[in-house]
């Protein structure tokens, strides 16, 4: 059995991987931390997942100790910095979904994965997952004159953008290409007056409602175009992907994997 730790606990993706360690049968749930200053602490965690373990309740994070197998991230990057260090501290294998990590903190999570094995994956779903590989074909197969563009769009609630599913698709395609993404994407036309240049990846952003997640690349010239589409339904896809790969990292060497390791997908 693998002893699972989840920050955020209280979080749109902490109750999903709640109910996602409940179903697994090969993980139960050691912890479901929240803030010091939250109001869930020590409340029945049933009160907001009715899947949660009988009884059971939020605990502080401070509280970790090190008795758990791996530990789960999807927070907001601040907070995903600290919980690092306490895993660090603890010598917990980590599985981090969290996104909107500037440079520095991309480092941060680099650096500590020389200590502890850590998952990093900014879209835990097996299809985005295959899809970042089905991009890099495409924009390693198509003519140069393809025009590539990216749209993305979630829930009235997400605070990051673009989100890290479409930079991550965004930089697959320069990878491909030679190219370095910061000098290709372009976030923002509304400044731009001149037509689109053939090295250039567009992003596109709408937030409405309660999208749970789409990405859209788009491979586009004179009279065709390909468009790659994923369409995620319920945060489950993305957190029962989280607790496989929790699974999956137990007794793996300090070092930093991606979604595609634990899949088997690595090129
Ligand atoms: N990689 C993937 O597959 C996916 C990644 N995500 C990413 O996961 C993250 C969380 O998303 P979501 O669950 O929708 O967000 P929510 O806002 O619903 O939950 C965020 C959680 O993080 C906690 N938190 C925020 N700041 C801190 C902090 N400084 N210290 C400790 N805890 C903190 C919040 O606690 P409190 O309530 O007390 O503020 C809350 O429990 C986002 O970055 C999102 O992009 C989401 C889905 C899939
Ligand atoms: O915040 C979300 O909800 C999601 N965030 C991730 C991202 O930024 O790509 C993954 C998923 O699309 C949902």
């Amino acid at each position: 059995m693998t002893k699972i730790g989840i920050f955020g606990a209280n979080g749109r993706m902490g109750l999903a991987l709640i109910e996602a360690v409940q179903q697994s049968q090969h993980c139960q749930l050691g912890g479901a931390f929240v803030r010091a200053s939250s109001p869930h602490l020590a409340q029945p965690i049933a009160n907001l997942q009715p899947q949660a373990p009988a009884g059971s309740t939020f605990s502080a994070e401070q509280q970790l100790g090190d008795e758990l197998d791996v530990l789960i991230d999807f927070t907001l990057p601040e907070g995903m910095l600290g919980h690092l260090k306490q895993a660090v501290a603890n010598k917990t294998p980590m599985v981090i979904g969290t996104t909107g990590l500037n440079t520095e903190q991309m480092q941060a999570l680099e650096d500590a994965s020389r200590s502890v094995p850590i998952v990093f994956a900014r879209n835990f779903s097996v299809g985005v997952t295959l899809m970042l590989d089905l991009v890099q074909t495409a924009a390693a197969k198509l003519a140069d004159e393809m025009d590539i563009e990216i749209f993305e769009a979630h829930h009235r609630n997400k605070v990051d953008a673009p989100s890290g599913t479409a930079l991550a698709i965004g930089e697959a395609i320069a990878e491909a290409k030679g190219w370095d993404h910061e000098q290709v994407a372009r976030y923002d036309r509304t400044q731009v007056h001149e037509a689109k240049s053939q090295q250039e990846i567009g992003y596109s952003v709408l937030r409405a409602g309660d999208i749970v997640g789409e990405h859209t690349a788009y491979f586009a010239t004179m009279g065709e175009r390909l468009e790659l589409t994923h369409k995620a339904t319920s945060r489950l896809t993305f957190a029962s992907g989280a607790v496989r790969a929790a699974q999956w990292l137990k007794d793996k060497p300090n070092g930093l994997y991606s979604m595609q390791d634990v899949l088997g997908l690595k090129k």
